[in-house]
């Protein structure tokens, strides 16, 4: 049984559909791509799994579950997490703050004294900043981080979860080619450390081409191709609905870059 399994999911608003009928499955352990021209229904799509958004027929169960109707902050609690914006890192705070606050909040206590409450979680914290390469940098505050690694933070915030679902909204927005590419080459590897299930949208097809283990395209809110790069790269459709984009499918190598 997959982690994550999607059928026939709608969503329409008013007289325009969103989302068409789709039907997908995410295990463990693995990296799930979602793509899609513009208005094609990715953060609709996420924000239904998430439990932002309702749907308008059918199903997503994770763990055997319909997550369907159930409170965001309950999918929280049952193991989907979501990756922070960069606005949810406190900049006047230092990187460790930022994320015991995530691990307070995970575990729901409330201080009303934060500095009182700066001693709990730090091994915890120090050990998600390590995997994220970011326990060097643990005292400066986040006010000073180049942009990238403000990005690895947020990924540790919501490590502090204990997610065995990330859903990753365009991970990469706003990043330069290279540090594209390293934080999608460690969210890989924390796929396979954690085995831990993610599924992330991104418009940078260098960086889905090289890292993803499986891909889907929607287009118009349908689902028109999935499989590995190869197979998405080649399918005629997927070609058509980016023809004339200036996107291009070749095969790059991990830490390459195509447009
Ligand atoms: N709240 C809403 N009310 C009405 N229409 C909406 C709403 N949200 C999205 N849509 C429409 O649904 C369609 C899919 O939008 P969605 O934002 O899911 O696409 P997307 O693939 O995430 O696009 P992008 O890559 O531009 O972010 C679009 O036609 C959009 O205009």
């Amino acid at each position: 049984m997959s982690l994550l399994e999607v059928r026939n999911l709608a969503k329409h608003f008013g007289g325009n559909t969103a989302v068409d009928d789709i039907s997908f499955d995410l295990a463990a352990g693995e990296l799930l791509a979602l793509i899609g021209p513009n208005g094609a229904g990715k953060s609709t799509t996420f924000n239904m799994v998430g439990g932002q958004l309702t749907a308008s027929a059918g199903s997503i169960r994770f763990d055997g579950r319909e997550l369907l109707g159930t409170p965001s902050y309950r999918i929280a609690h049952m193991g989907v997490g979501r990756t922070f914006q960069i606005a949810a890192t406190f900049a006047s705070l230092t990187v460790l703050e930022n994320v015991q606050m995530a691990l307070l909040s995970h575990h729901r206590k409330v201080y009303s004294f934060w500095r009182a409450a700066t001693h709990r979680f730090r091994s915890e914290a120090l050990d998600l900043l390590e995997q994220v390469g970011m326990h060097n940098q643990a005292s400066r505050p986040c006010s000073e981080l180049a942009y990238g690694d403000v990005k690895r933070v947020e990924l540790a915030m919501s490590l502090a979860g204990q997610p065995r679902l990330l859903l990753m909204d365009e991970p990469t927005a706003g990043m330069a080619p290279a540090e594209r590419n390293a934080l999608v080459a460690l969210v890989k590897s924390l796929v396979v450390k954690r085995n831990m299930a993610v599924l992330f949208t991104e418009h940078s097809m260098d960086v889905v081409f090289a890292y993803a283990d499986r891909i889907i395209v929607l287009a118009r809110g349908r689902l028109i191709a999935q499989g590995n790069a190869e197979h998405v790269r080649a399918h005629p459709e997927v070609q058509a609905v980016y023809f004339g984009t200036g996107k291009t499918f070749e095969a790059v190598a991990p830490g390459g870059e195509a447009s």
